[in-house]
């Protein structure tokens, strides 16, 4: 059973550490709260006079590398892992790649250790990548090829509109993936 997890949005709270850096660099401008968050893109949810000072934040060198972990992930990777169960780390990298695709491997060597960098597969289309569940926060994952794995939402306000998909947290995983992989498996 390969499993695919999501990096940013899934393990790294990218979301959260962009409001705690807009804050402390811009007081007197009010962000978009998380669960205002409507567009996947997080940029969209911005004004154009803001847009630039919102990129600038996400781009900054440092940034991925010290994202928060999303509350519990880490502890449920290692029971996957614990568990047998093959999981890679499946990410795509900014397309201001210059800082994200270090900071991406030194994300998970510090949290998870060197060993489970091996484990990160960088792409700009995860359909090309094989797995049998896919858990992302994105909704609509397209890309060149007919995907082979199921993909398990990463529950977030701005993939609510997605419906009929199964909805995962890392406060509910094990009830999910008990159902993805009995499901997989008949
Ligand atoms: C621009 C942008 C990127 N990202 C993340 C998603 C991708 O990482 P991941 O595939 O690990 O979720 C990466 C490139 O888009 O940055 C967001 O989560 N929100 C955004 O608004
Ligand atoms: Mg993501």
């Amino acid at each position: 059973m390969l499993i695919l997890l999501d990096q940013d949005g899934v393990l790294a709270d990218f979301e959260h550490a962009f409001l705690d850096a807009w804050r402390a660099r811009h007081p007197d401008i009010a962000p978009v709260e998380y669960e205002d968050r409507k567009s996947f893109h997080l940029l969209e949810d911005y004004p154009e006079a803001l847009r630039a000072k919102a990129e600038a934040i996400y781009t900054a060198p440092g940034f991925i590398r010290t994202l928060p972990p999303v509350p519990g992930a880490i502890e449920a990777v290692r029971e996957l892992l614990a568990l047998g169960l093959d999981v890679r780390i499946c990410s795509s990298p900014l397309r201001q790649y210059d800082h994200c695709v270090l900071e991406k491997y030194q994300w998970i060597e510090h949290h998870l250790g060197r060993d489970a960098t091996e484990r990160l597969i960088l792409t700009r289309d995860k359909t090309l990548v094989q797995g049998d569940l896919l858990i992302d926060d994105r909704p609509g994952i397209t890309g060149a090829a007919r995907p082979r794995w199921q993909h398990i939402l990463y529950d977030a306000p701005y993939n609510r509109q997605e419906t009929g998909r199964q909805r995962l947290t890392w406060q509910n995983w094990r009830n999910v993936l008990a159902g993805a992989l009995y499901h997989s498996d008949t």
